[in-house]
């Protein structure tokens, strides 16, 4: 059978590997980027074919500007893999290419680098950009294809997601309009209300409509909380944020997550924490990685 992936590199990191592939998506239309991470669970020969429990998978999204390396080489996910048992999958952030794939050189909040994890409608940017369906569907189906064929990793069913930024808004999003799809979900200073937002603003009028706030509601936490049901008595989404994040108050805002949630069945169920002097960096993120792999891997059924 033809491969799916073309492996750029094999890293050995922690106790597992690091591979660095490309791929041809039918979504967007190009050729993707995605890094996976196996742990060491998954080289251990003592472990037979068709495993019991098959390793089951973290999705990490990444934010603005950040292909799949930056939380690979910074977040340091990689050990806490290898301590619960888990693969982490670090999709791309957009689709890439050259000019035929539509972008804002002057912008690096739109474009390449922000496909802020939607399916554009408006005619000029629905042929490539299709982050949620590339992420949620196509990616975790092809891996599965290629790389679950021996019966030891699991991408599809026992899986949880979380992100960065654009990205932990794209994990919470995906998390509520797939209800069910993920055991848990996690995210370090999302973007909690894009439809109001600089940010989500500029992604959502270009890719969705200016006029099409239907297509808005559709992505954007704050609406989905209100039509999505929380029927799990163990939900809960756990998000830190840091108080020195130059982007909180004008791009973040998660304190209109909370407001939105009152009143509905997730009232209650986002943990948010403030942290002192945390910034919006890799440094911030590493710090509290470890906390939200032991979240995930409790939910995953690792714990
Ligand atoms: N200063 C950044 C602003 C964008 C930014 O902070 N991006 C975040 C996600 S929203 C990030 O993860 N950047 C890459 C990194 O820190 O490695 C730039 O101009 O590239």
């Amino acid at each position: 059978m033809p491969k799916i992936f073309k492996t750029n590199a094999e890293i050995a990191t922690c106790g597992g590997k690091l591979l660095k592939l490309t791929h041809d998506s039918k979504e967007t239309g190009t050729q993707m980027d995605v890094n996976i991470y196996l742990p060491k669970q998954y080289y251990d020969k003592s472990k037979k074919e068709c495993h019991e429990s098959k390793i089951p998978t973290l999705y990490y999204l990444s934010g603005l500007t950040c292909t799949p390396n930056n939380a690979s080489e910074k977040a340091f996910w990689q050990l806490q893999a290898d301590k619960y048992g888990f693969t982490v999958v670090f999709p791309d952030t957009s689709p890439r290419g050259g000019d035929e794939v539509p972008d804002d050189k002057n912008d690096w909040s739109f474009g390449k680098g922000a496909g802020f994890y939607l399916n554009a409608t408006e005619p000029k940017y629905a042929a490539n950009y299709r982050m949620y369906d590339y992420v949620h569907k196509e990616l975790p189906s092809l891996l599965q294809q290629e790389f679950g064929s021996d019966g030891k990793l699991d991408f599809i069913k026992n899986k949880s997601i979380t992100g960065h930024s654009m990205g932990g808004y794209g994990a919470i999003s995906g998390f509520l309009k797939n209800y069910g799809a993920y055991k848990s979900c996690s995210a370090f200073a999302p973007i909690c209300n894009p439809s109001v937002v600089g940010w989500g603003i500029k992604c959502f009028s270009n890719y969705l409509g200016s006029d099409n706030k239907a297509a808005w509601k559709q992505y954007d936490p704050c609406d989905l909380v209100k039509v999505v049901k929380s029927t799990n008595a163990s939900d809960k989404v756990l998000i830190h944020v840091g108080t020195k994040d130059p982007f909180l108050n004008e791009h973040l805002r998660p304190e209109l997550l909370l407001n939105a949630s009152k009143g509905t069945t997730w009232e209650g169920k986002f943990d948010i924490n403030l942290v002192d002097n945390f910034d919006h960096s890799y440094y911030f993120i590493s710090t509290f990685v470890p906390e939200h792999a032991e979240f995930h891997a409790k939910h995953l059924g690792l714990l």
